[in-house]
């Protein structure tokens, strides 16, 4: 063989294994760039990796999937997560709004912080570094009311007192069970408004109030997602963050069985709306401005980012569950009790995953990680 021959057969079985040694990566990389999306570069990220964040928890707007997610970075990167003082619970003494007194001084200074809180900016400022980026994440508001209400059925004073449980005769007459000032009431109305810092009782039809709300949140937060595009919200927190595509991959948590919810057919979701017009008018404002983002990188490198993504989620969660995707069980199912989710009551059915004796611990670091729910 001539030393030409020698030399282009070399250079083939050495580009072959470089191409199986970089994996996914190099793929991934190689796919984007053939779109053309400069914007979506993924490894190494040209910035150095942001690591300070404020991640306002929200309630049941799949904001668990993201903690979960913020806690394994914090733990590969070695980063101070702020946690609350034992007496305020695993949420920061809500509903009381956020103070830094809430914060265990073992966690101090944090770099990030994600548990449920109500917003306030000004002390959440006294803990959390000067370039602290805010995010949060929100849900729509006809399916994220029937969760609240089926997920807080028997802890809320205003769905306790319904006949049978029933959502229907909730939104036929809610001023009949609903009242502001009564405990948790802030899981009744609004939850969303009231999680970031705002009245959940105003009226509706000041315009100006729900304006001036919308124009403080979107000056503080430099992202906010949204859960039923939870995926494509990943790919815009992931270019906000500088962070690698292995840092935003997750399995889904705190979900309930299909058993434990309600279709929501006919008039019901335009009641919902309409009991809950403060939320309703910051998730069309903010579901808007999440697709004019998107629209701004380019649809096709979104599709393809959110396309790899779930591939590399899929081959990481299957190397943590030995080859196989792993099957959603009830509580009761999961040997592991560290790994069971907490339930609300016996009407409700929390699913999680049990990992396999013999797990190993896969390239990105996801094997415990992203099994255990907390709902905190
Ligand atoms: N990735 C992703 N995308 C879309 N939806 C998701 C995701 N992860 C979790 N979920 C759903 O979010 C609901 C739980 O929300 P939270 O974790 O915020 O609840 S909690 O307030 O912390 O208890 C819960 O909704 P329901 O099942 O309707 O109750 C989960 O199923």
């Amino acid at each position: 063989m001539s030393q030409k021959k020698v030399f282009v057969v070399l250079l083939a079985v050495s580009s072959v294994s470089l191409l199986l040694h970089r994996g996914g990566h190099l793929i991934w990389t190689m796919k984007v760039f053939r779109l053309d999306c400069p914007s979506l570069q993924v490894h190494p990220s040209p910035k150095p990796k942001h690591t300070s964040i404020a991640f306002l928890k929200t309630h049941k707007t799949a904001s668990s999937t993201v903690q979960n997610l913020l806690f394994r970075f914090a733990e590969r990167h070695n980063l101070t997560v702020a946690l609350p003082y034992q007496s305020c619970d695993h949420q920061f003494c809500y509903p009381r709004p956020f103070s830094a007194r809430f914060v265990h001084p073992h966690t101090v200074p944090p770099r990030i912080i994600t548990n449920h809180m109500r917003f306030n900016l000004s002390e959440l400022r006294r803990v959390m570094p000067n370039d602290t980026l805010y995010v949060t994440i929100l849900r729509e508001p006809a399916s994220m009311f029937e969760s609240l209400f089926s997920y807080y059925n028997q802890y809320c004073q205003a769905f306790r007192h319904v006949p049978n449980g029933s959502l229907e005769a909730f939104l036929a007459d809610p001023w009949r069970y609903y009242r502001p000032d009564e405990k948790d009431s802030m899981y009744a109305r609004n939850t969303l408004t009231f999680d970031l810092g705002g009245d959940k009782d105003h009226a509706p039809s000041d315009g100006d109030y729900v304006s001036s709300f919308i124009a403080g949140i979107e000056r503080v937060f430099s992202l906010v997602m949204i859960a039923e595009h939870f995926d494509e919200s990943l790919v815009l927190l992931r270019r906000l963050l500088s962070w690698d595509l292995e840092d935003v991959l997750y399995v889904k948590l705190n979900m309930r069985t299909s058993g434990s919810k309600q279709n929501l057919s006919n008039e019901l979701p335009a009641q919902i709306r309409d009991w809950n017009a403060l939320d309703s008018r910051l998730y069309d404002h903010f579901n808007a401005s999440l697709w004019r983002q998107l629209d701004a990188l380019g649809p096709e490198c979104v599709a393809r980012e959110v396309e790899l993504l779930r591939a590399a989620r899929d081959r990481v969660v299957r190397g943590c569950f030995g080859g196989q995707l792993p099957q959603l069980r009830p509580a009761t199912q999961i040997k592991n009790k560290e790994l069971r989710p907490w339930q609300p009551s016996s009407k409700v059915d929390i699913v999680g995953y049990d990992l396999p004796p013999n797990a190993s611990r896969p390239e990105a670091g996801a094997g415990r990680g992203p099994t255990t729910s907390a709902s905190s």
